[in-house]
């Protein structure tokens, strides 16, 4: 992705227009596939700047797929007005140095930190070795593994990065789902005792909470499934994946 800014001075008279006629154009930006996000800012101290961020998927989709493409002509009619008012127009290559900040927290925080996760798989993994489904499959498992996959679990939801630090990160856990052939009668299984795991150790019971959970369980469980097949051939580095709120964060009244 590439970001273009564009920042504009726009005479006080004219800011309402400006805005409402941004506000139409964005119906071009929002059906144009080469766009990826946008948002237009009014600077505060000096309220005649304005500052119009535009992801794209690329620059030369920008400048040739959405320029010569069906949604330039409407976009442009609305913005055309101002173009002798843009005091920069330029696209910027995003770094690594990215993040979110500490104004919501973590799953991993939510969750209760390590010690959650290590009570959950605790708990998860004495009734995995009791089932008749998927016990089998745990038959000769690391007496560590209850551990290992809580650093995993509190990796992924924004905890510290000990998997990837101490356990070998991405690589490891692939390998060890190679060539298991899991069902899918087995995955259910596996996601029906970890949530059953969740209720009885106790994490957070909130709608947003679980909803995040689940929707990392669900996705983890069905690529663990996939790897598993015989003949599959997943990407063998990858970063530890990161998850998130998503649409739904934390009710902080
Ligand atoms: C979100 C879903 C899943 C996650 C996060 C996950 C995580 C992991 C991790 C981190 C390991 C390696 C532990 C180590 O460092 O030694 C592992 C191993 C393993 N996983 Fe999964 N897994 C998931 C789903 C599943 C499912 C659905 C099954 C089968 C029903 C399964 C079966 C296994 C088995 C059999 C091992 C090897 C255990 C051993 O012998 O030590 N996993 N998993």
């Amino acid at each position: 992705m590439i970001v273009e800014y564009l920042r504009y001075r726009i005479g006080q008279a004219d800011a309402p227009e400006f805005e409402a006629a941004y506000g139409r154009a964005a119906a071009s930006l929002a059906a144009a596939p080469q766009c990826v996000d946008y948002e237009l800012s009014r600077c505060v101290d000096e309220p005649e700047w304005y500052v119009l961020r535009i992801g794209w998927t690329s620059a030369k989709d920008h400048l040739e797929g959405f320029r010569g493409g069906e949604h330039f002509k409407a976009f442009f009619a609305e913005i055309r007005p101002y173009v002798q008012q843009i005091e920069e127009m330029r696209h910027y290559e995003r770094t690594a140095v990215r993040g979110n900040g500490g104004s919501v927290p973590t799953l991993y925080d939510w969750a209760g930190g390590a010690e959650a996760f290590e009570r959950l798989t605790e708990t998860f993994y004495e009734q995995v070795l009791k089932d008749d489904l998927i016990g089998p499959l745990f038959a000769g498992m690391d007496p560590g593994h209850p551990r290992y996959v809580a650093m995993w679990l509190s990796e992924v939801f924004g905890g510290p990065s000990r998997y990837s630090d101490e356990r070998g990160g991405y690589t490891h856990m692939v390998t060890q789902h190679l060539g298991r052939a899991i069902s899918d009668a087995q995955r259910r299984r596996w996601v029906n005792l970890l949530m059953d795991a969740a209720d009885e150790v106790g994490l957070p019971a909130d709608p947003e909470f679980r909803a995040a959970f689940a929707g990392y369980i669900e996705w983890g469980t069905r690529i663990a499934l996939a790897n598993s097949q015989p003949g599959a051939k997943p990407p063998m580095q990858a970063p530890v994946p990161h998850w998130g709120w998503g649409v739904a964060p934390p009710y902080l009244p």
